[in-house]
């Protein structure tokens, strides 16, 4: 079988080993690094990876041949925690924010979030759309091939539907995948602030079961923090979700240490993501059942709080961790997932290696998605990105700049220096 398109002559392939199951503890700290390698391409999928020279069986006529000399190679990258569908920006915040007032207490004042959920309820499907697509084109330019987005700024079901619709809109007609998240549980509206439960009856009895039924979403996903979701509603929204067929997520220990974790690990949620402030404890009963810990330093950084989560220990406990942006226009405003993983190792002291496989393999293992992603296995996409760099550390050692110089989706050009090409 002839190749369409063979990349070769590649300074470094970061290929990640696939197990079958997410990478754990000191799994993660390997993979296959092929120098001078190349990658085969047929019908969008990979058809061979290798290093030397390209075997001849696979060059016909009509393959095209591209000389990677000096880049490095990896699988596209994987983030698979952003809240991408939303309104507005919140740079009226940044001020108060640095003189120190808590991320929480604007919140309870009515800032926060639900200042974002106002400018969400008051956007028209297009400018939501519009606005979303940017940022995509962002990410892509990033070398992110697939996204996952979560609601959570509608509170109602109307402006939650449009935003589950924006997202699936997109997913089809942009070159980048959109995994959609149902987050009605992100506040509590500020109509029910006086009877919070009425509302959690609202996302139990009403909106997960249309989520569900509408197939707009995967997973299901709850803010579990003082002052917003608690663990007891969390439990019985996760549980409803569970019951209508979504997966499950949830924002655990984020900023107090709630006992988020534990329910996670009680749930048999899918991942536990931001876990800055999880306990001991809370580490090995994720551990023991297998729940991904979805790392987002990014939040960290810019809620101006060095309380990282503890990365190395939980590989110690035998964790598989992901890392994502949690790109959002509160506690992290970026979509640049190489920022993100560049604080994965210069904040939360993760090796180049270990980066990489937490935003490829187990980045599709934490969106359910590995069975055709996330490794450069032979028969999966042909979703890649061309770094140039040298090698794997180049890319995380020189921080804050974009390094990506071409991006593949599906085995097509989607990005080439910087610019989309669609
Ligand atoms: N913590 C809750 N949700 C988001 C922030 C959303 C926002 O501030 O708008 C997060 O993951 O950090
Ligand atoms: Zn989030």
């Amino acid at each position: 079988m002839y190749a369409d398109l063979v990349l070769y002559n590649i300074n470094q392939i970061f290929s990640p080993n696939d197990f079958g199951r997410p990478l754990k503890g000191t799994e993660m700290a390997q993979a296959d690094i092929i120098q001078n390698g190349y990658i085969a391409v047929k019908d969008g999928k990979i058809l061979k990876i290798g290093s030397g020279n390209v075997p001849k069986d696979i060059l016909g006529s009509d393959t095209e041949l591209k000389d990677l000399k000096g880049y490095t190679v990896t699988p596209g990258l994987i983030d698979s925690h952003t809240h991408l569908v939303h309104g507005g920006s919140r740079e009226n915040e940044f001020n108060l924010k640095l003189s120190g007032v808590s991320y929480l207490d604007i919140l309870k004042a009515g800032g926060g979030i639900l200042s974002t959920v106002k400018a969400t309820q008051n956007a028209t499907f297009d400018e939501l759309y519009d606005k979303a697509e940017a940022s995509l084109n962002t990410m892509l330019i990033h070398g992110t091939t697939t996204v996952e987005g979560k609601s959570g700024y509608g509170l109602n079901w109307e402006t939650e539907e449009k935003q589950l619709k924006v997202a699936k809109k997109l997913n089809e007609n942009h070159p980048a995948d959109i995994i959609s998240t149902f987050m009605g549980a992100h506040a509590i509206p500020t109509e029910y602030k006086t009877e919070p439960e009425v509302f959690v009856k609202q996302l139990i009895e009403d909106m997960i079961p249309k989520v569900a039924q509408m197939d707009l979403a995967h997973f299901c996903d709850v803010f579990c923090e003082e002052g917003v979701f608690s663990v007891d509603q969390t439990r019985r929204i996760l549980q409803s979700a569970k019951d209508s067929g979504l997966k499950l997520k949830i924002h655990a220990d984020e900023i107090v240490s709630l006992g988020g974790a534990e329910l996670a690990a009680e749930m048999g949620t899918h991942t536990a993501d931001h876990l800055m402030a999880a306990s001991e404890k809370g580490m090995e009963l994720m551990a023991e059942n297998n729940i991904i810990a979805n790392l987002l330093p990014g939040t960290t950084f810019s809620l101006m709080k060095n309380t990282y989560a503890d990365a190395r220990k939980m590989l110690e406990k035998n964790l598989a961790l992901a890392l994502s942006t949690d790109y959002n226009p509160g506690s992290c405003p970026t979509e640049n997932l190489q920022l993100i993983m560049q604080l994965g190792s210069l904040a939360m002291k993760m090796t180049p290696i270990e980066v990489f496989n937490a935003v490829t393999i187990n980045g599709a293992y934490a969106l359910d998605k590995a069975t055709d992603r996330g490794s450069l296995k032979e028969g999966k996409n042909a979703d890649l990105v061309v770094f140039n760099a040298p090698n794997l550390d180049y890319i995380l050692y020189h921080f804050g700049v974009n390094h990506v110089k071409e991006v593949y989706k599906l085995g097509k050009l989607v990005v080439k220096d910087r610019n989309i090409l669609l």
